[in-house]
């Protein structure tokens, strides 16, 4: 079943956003020169949820994710973050070359003041929820392409907080035993029920809720034709979050995009049972429909340049929906190309 979001009647509004963007307006340079890379850009992302982000080449994808990092900010518009540290992985895994694996995935955990015996449990860990159990002291030029971006992903879930609790684990160890399903560590029965998680209704102490306001005073040029985020009916299985996860968020710019085919696809199971054993918030942008379909609850398009969404599909993982969305891709592309 596809379901197409357009009614802002639809909108969810239990529990607060993991991310809300609302009417954002970049612009880099001024005057005659000046690039209009988002322009009225309206989105939601809500606790625990799986947004992928889709657009062509230039539309601005990654600037929006830089925005949500806190690595930029809006010309106008506001951009609301309610996690402690969302964490940003990107297509080079950009991991220490003198550091082993462990020590990779400890670096944000000793930055951020813990003890090392902590931080060497929640690093062996972690390297056992991406599957390196055993690889923790091999150095980055000593593992392959997808083993280096695995420990990325470690460390990316160490930077927002991410430690496994005993019902991730036993989720992770579910899959590990089970080679069942399209979300492996699901169980079945809840896979097939589809079970939806419900949002986090409480703020956890300590979470900061980061609203970034523009760098200076809004233009107004901004369009408000986005497509307002609407509400999900996934017909796929939520995650199955820690208690705090709600606030954990993971910002994904091509993660796999310099990788092999075979590679990609595996690393794209990996993360589904990742996210499924953490609850984390994921933003994904890619350019490739079929991965965003596979992996998104969600999965938004951004028109051409400049970015602003033009449509948004609750995903069902089927092929229905790829030629669906690539279809309404060329439109966006050919109707810019005209323009
Ligand atoms: N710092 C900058 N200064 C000037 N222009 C910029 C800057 N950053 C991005 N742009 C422009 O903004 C537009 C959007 O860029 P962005 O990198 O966000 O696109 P994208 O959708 O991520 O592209 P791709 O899929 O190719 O990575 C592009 O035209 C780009 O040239």
């Amino acid at each position: 079943m596809t379901v197409t979001l357009t009614d802002e009647a639809d909108v969810d509004t239990r529990g607060r956003p993991a991310v809300s963007v609302s009417n954002v307006v970049k612009r880099f340079g001024h005057g005659p020169d000046a690039v209009v890379a988002l322009d009225g850009v309206d989105l939601i992302v809500r606790p625990g949820e799986f947004v992928c982000l889709l657009g062509a080449s230039g539309c601005g994808k990654t600037t929006l994710l830089n925005l949500l990092a806190g690595l930029d900010r809006p010309t106008s518009g506001t951009v609301t973050v309610d996690a402690a540290r969302p964490a940003v992985m990107f297509q080079e895994p950009a991991l220490m070359p003198w550091l082993t694996a462990r020590r990779n995935v400890e670096l944000p955990l000793r930055l951020a003041g813990m003890r090392a015996a902590e931080r060497r449990r929640r690093a062996a860990d972690l390297l056992e929820l991406v599957r390196l159990g055993g690889q923790g002291d091999k150095r980055p030029h000593e593992l392959s392409g997808g083993m280096r971006q695995r420990v990325a992903l470690a460390r990316a879930l160490a930077s927002t907080g991410h430690a496994p609790d005993a019902a991730a684990r036993q989720v992770t160890e579910r899959a590990a035993a089970s080679s069942t399903g399209d979300v492996a560590g699901l169980p079945a029965g809840e896979a097939a029920a589809g079970r939806r998680r419900e949002p986090a209704d409480g703020r956890r102490d300590g979470v900061a809720r980061r609203r970034v306001r523009p760098a200076a005073a809004a233009s107004g040029s901004g369009e408000a034709d986005a497509t307002t985020p609407a509400a999900l009916h996934p017909p796929r299985p939520a995650a199955r979050p820690s208690p705090d996860s709600a606030h954990r968020l993971l910002l994904m710019d091509e993660p796999f995009g310099a990788l092999d085919a075979i590679t990609r696809d595996v690393l794209q199971a990996e993360l589904l049972r990742v996210w499924h054993a953490t609850g984390t918030s994921v933003l994904f942008v890619t350019h490739d429909v079929r991965e965003a379909v596979r992996l998104a609850q969600r999965v938004v398009l951004l028109s051409s340049r400049p970015g602003r969404v033009v449509q948004q599909w609750s995903s069902d993982g089927g092929t229905a929906l790829v030629e669906e969305i690539t279809d309404r891709l060329r439109e966006v592309i050919s109707s810019h190309a005209g323009a």
